[in-house]
This record gives structure tokens, sequence and C-alpha cells, in this order.
């Protein structure tokens, strides 16, 4: 487990000073700070699509497909979709997720926007705000056919927090029901970045992954860096170290940390595959993209009638 985020040195609800504001719409909640920082999420898949941060909140730190479909028919191809109950093709058959689509459920069906909480930091002379937006998603309000082939009752609640550098996002999910089930996740971010040739991926070294790509084997990652030169598409697994970081041009750019959670998937379909999805635009988004997804994917998360689990990630932009 990682530290969350430190405690407020002082916390002050009524506080004078300029507050966050929410905005909620019938399909979105967007949040912006008093200093220009900014996340939206769509209640579709509670899939974050943009994430605002830098001077006046000017620096957009998400890629989303300029062809990414957003009225609920299909996941979105950018941002942040949440991946559960199942990460990739479910297993063919045999197991409680096998009749799922690709991803699972989570990233096509509508969440319920859960509320918002705000807290003030202050020190001497400065003053910090972050926002956290709750979203739940419930067996209850699956679609019939979600809920046939994955018949548990569970809860899940998906906390966004945007902080002046930072965004959390952390998955709590709940078996609510008696009998027990298991479950993958992974939080599959699409990192903004100005060309990928420049990057340079590090904090991966001495883990085993399972390249997709080449062979679908596992190999060692002996490397203290990985550059992206053509399609990639690894699962890390069991990463000892908790940050995972993305450089461009020679300096650092986002900070991925990961609290309780093992796994991180390094995604680029590159060029032709790129052009083979129908909402990947443009044909050549791939050099201003970079998945880093963090999850547990390698094996299956269990949880026994009334137990919880929680795991997430904090990004921070080092712009
Ligand atoms: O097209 P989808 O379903 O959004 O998946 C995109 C990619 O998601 C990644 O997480 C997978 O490792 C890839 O294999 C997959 O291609």
């Amino acid at each position: 487990m990682v530290d969350r985020p430190s405690r407020p040195s002082a916390i002050s609800p009524t506080a004078a000073g300029p507050q966050p504001q929410v905005d909620v719409s019938d399909d979105k909640v967007t949040a912006r700070l008093p200093t220009g920082e900014s996340v939206e999420v769509l209640l579709h898949g509670a899939t974050v699509i943009s994430w605002k941060s830098g001077s006046k909140g000017n620096t957009e730190n998400l890629w989303l497909s300029e062809a990414a479909v957003l009225d609920g028919s299909k996941p979105v191809r950018g941002g942040v979709p949440v991946v559960f109950p199942v990460f990739g093709p479910p297993p063919k058959s045999g197991h409680a997720t096998s009749s799922l689509p690709q991803h699972g459920f989570a990233r096509n069906s509508r969440w319920e926007y859960l509320g918002k909480s705000s807290t003030e930091s202050t020190g001497d002379n400065t003053s910090e705000n972050s926002i956290k937006l709750d979203f739940g998603l419930y067996s209850s309000a699956l679609s019939d056919t979600f809920r046939k082939a994955w018949p548990y009752d569970f809860g899940v609640v998906y906390s966004v927090t945007l902080g002046k550098d930072s965004l959390q996002t952390m998955m709590n999910v709940r078996n609510e029901g008696k009998e027990g089930f298991e479950f993958q996740v992974l939080l599959h971010t699409y990192l903004r970045v100005k060309d990928i040739s420049k990057c340079q991926i590090t904090g991966l070294a001495g883990t085993t992954y399972t390249d997709k790509v080449l062979d679908a084997k596992d190999h060692s990652s002996t490397s203290p860096s990985l550059s992206i030169t053509g399609e990639v598409d690894r699962v890390y697994k069991s990463i000892k170290q908790s940050t995972t970081s993305v450089q461009e041009d020679g300096k650092s750019r986002f900070d991925v940390v990961r609290d309780n959670l093992e796994d991180t998937v390094v995604w680029n379909p590159w060029i032709e595959k790129a052009k083979g999805m129908g909402d990947f635009k443009p044909d050549d988004g791939y050099k201003n993209m970079l998945c880093v997804e963090v999850g547990a994917v390698d094996g299956w998360q269990k949880l026994e009638g009334g137990e919880s689990w929680e795991g997430g990630q904090i990004m921070k932009s080092l712009l």
C-alpha cells in the first residue's frame, strides 16, 4: 500500500476563500478548482474524459480520441475507462466471467453520481483545495444481459479526487451477496504525450511481463527504461516498485503511483491497429497517447460475501 495523500494540515469547510465548483449534467460531472485545474467524468462508465492541470489548468493530461463515442452506446476510446470485473477477453469457458464482453461491463454501464466532498488545506500563507467525486455501480443497476452474465450482488464506489497537480482514482468493491466472487480490475488510462518517440517509461525493471504482441509468453524486463517504437501490449506483473514514471524529452512528465494494485499494462496500438479501430482518430493519434494501466489482472481477486476490497492510483502531472 502506498501512502494516501497527506492529511490536510487544517481543514476548514467554511473557509472564506474561493471553493471548488462542481457542475452536474445529465451525462457528466465536471469539477474545477479555484486555481483552474479541472476534471470531467462521464456517467457512462464513470469514465474520466478530461483532466487538466498546470498553469491556469491549461494542460490536458489525458488523450481522448476525436471519434470517441460519448453517448453511452460503447466504451469511450480515451480518458480513463474502468475495466471490471474481467480484463481483456474473458476466459473462454469455465469461469464466471466467461460470458462478459472484453474488459467487462463497468465501462459499458451508466454509473450513479453519489456526491462530492472537498477539503482545503492551509499552510504558511498558502491554501490548497482538492475535490472528491464519488460514483457508484450496483448489480441492481446493470442491464439484464450483464446481470445474467455475472449474477452476483455487488457494489462499487469509484472515487475521483482532483488535487492541484494530481488525480487520484480509487475503486472500492463490495460483495453484497452471500456467494463469493472473483474479479479483475484495471484503470485503463490514456496519458496524453506530445511525441511518443520521445517518451521513456521507468519503474518496471526487474519485472516479469507477458508480451501480447510478440508471443503471449512471459519475459523478464531487465532494461531500466522502456521506449515505444512500435505496437506494444505488455502486462507487467507483481511489480516491486510502486511508481511507474513517464519522461518526455528527458523531463519527468507523469508519475503513476499504484495503491494495492500490483500489475500494469503498457499499451500503444501503433500505426496499423490504430487505423483498424473505427473510434480511434486521428489515425496518427497513437503518437500522442500512451496507456499506462494500473490493475490487478494477473489471476483473480476473491471476495467472500460481505467482504470488500480497495485499490487505485494517484497520477501526478509533473510539468
Ligand atoms: O479496444 P479495447 O477493448 O478498448 O482494448 C484496448 C486494449 O486494452 C489493453 O488493456 C489490452 O491489453 C489490449 O490488448 C487491448 O487491445
